[in-house]
C-alpha cells in the first residue's frame, strides 16, 4: 500500500501484483474516507508513505496503520541520490519528498532532460538533466493559497459568487481573481520552460495536473499517480 500525502488530503492506492486494486483519498477528519481505507482488502504487506505533512500527522496516520494492520509504515525521505538522480540541495532531506518522488518517476519512463510540474496546494515545477542532476526548481501557491493571500490582505476584493479558473480576463472581481490565478499557474509552467530553453520533457501531475494540462493546450505528458510511481521505485530499491 502506498500514500502521496499532500497538504490538502492523503492520496492512496493498493497494489497487487503489482497491479492497482483500490485507491483513495483519506483526510483525517473525514470518517467516511477513513473507513474506505481501513476495509480495503486484502491487507497490505508493506506500507511507503510520502508525506510532506507535519511530524504530528504523520505520527497520527502511522498509529492508525500500526493499530489496523500491525505494520509500521516506511515514511520515503528525499535523498543526496536515488537511482542517478542527483539533488541539487545542501541539505537534501529539506526537498519535499513529494518533488523528489515525481522526479524518479519521470526519469523513470523518460531519459531525457525534464520539467516536471505537480499542482497540488502548491505547484511546484523542477528541472532534471538528461544526466540525472537536479537543475533546480519553484514553488509557488496553488490557486487556494494565491487566493487566501489575496483574501487575507487586501480591504475590498471580497466576492461570494462562483468563478471557474479561465485564461480570459475577467469582468468582476470574482472571475479577475480567478481568471488570474489561472493565468499565474499557467504562466508558470510556460515560462519555467521558456527559462529552461530547448529539449525538454514536461510530465504533469498533481490535483490540478489535469486542468493545467489543458491549459497549457495538451503539452506534456499527464501522469496523476507520477509521484506514487517514484515511490514505487525508492521502495523497491530499499527492499532489495
Ligand atoms: N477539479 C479540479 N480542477 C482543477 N484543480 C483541481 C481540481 N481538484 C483539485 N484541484 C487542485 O488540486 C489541488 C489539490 O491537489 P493535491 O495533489 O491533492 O494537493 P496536495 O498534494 O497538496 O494534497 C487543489 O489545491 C486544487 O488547486
Ligand atoms: C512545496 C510543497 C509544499 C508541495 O506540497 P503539496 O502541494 O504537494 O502539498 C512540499 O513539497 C514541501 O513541503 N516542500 C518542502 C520545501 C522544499 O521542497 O524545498
Ligand atoms: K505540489
Amino acid at each position: 500500500m502506498q500514500f502521496d500525502v499532500g497538504n490538502s488530503s492523503a492520496k492512496w492506492r493498493l497494489l497487487v501484483a503489482g497491479e492497482v486494486v483500490e485507491r483513495g483519498r483519506y483526510q483525517a477528519d473525514d470518517a467516511a474516507s477513513r473507513s474506505a481505507l481501513l476495509d480495503c482488502a486484502p491487507a497490505p504487506q508493506a506500507i511507503w508513505i510520502s508525506s510532506v505533512a507535519d511530524e504530528k500527522s504523520n505520527q497520527a496516520l502511522a498509529a492508525m496503520l500500526r493499530e489496523r494492520w500491525g505494520i509500521e509504515p516506511w515514511f520515503a525521505v528525499s535523498e543526496a541520490e536515488t537511482l542517478g538522480l542527483h539533488n541539487s540541495y545542501a541539505q537534501p532531506e529539506r526537498m519535499g519528498v513529494d518533488r523528489w518522488l515525481a522526479m524518479l518517476g519521470a526519469r523513470a519512463s523518460h531519459a531525457g532532460r525534464l520539467c516536471v510540474v505537480d499542482a497540488g496546494s502548491a505547484l511546484t515545477i523542477d528541472l532534471v538533466g538528461a544526466d540525472g542532476v537536479h537543475e533546480g526548481g519553484y514553488i509557488i501557491p496553488g490557486p487556494g493559497l494565491m487566493e487566501r493571500a489575496l483574501l487575507l490582505d487586501t480591504d475590498r476584493v471580497r466576492f461570494s459568487e462562483a468563478a471557474d479558473y479561465r485564461l480570459q480576463p475577467g469582468r468582476s472581481t470574482a472571475e479577475a481573481v480567478r481568471h488570474g490565478i489561472a493565468l499565474a499557474q499557467a504562466a508558470a509552467v510556460r515560462q519555467a520552460l521558456e527559462v529552461a530553453g530547448e529539449g525538454v520533457s514536461l510530465f504533469l501531475t498533481g490535483g490540478g495536473g489535469s486542468w493545467l494540462h489543458e491549459q497549457l493546450g495538451g503539452h506534456g505528458e499527464l501522469v496523476p499517480d507520477l509521484v506514487l510511481d517514484g515511490l514505487q521505485l525508492m521502495a523497491e530499491i530499499r527492499a532489495n
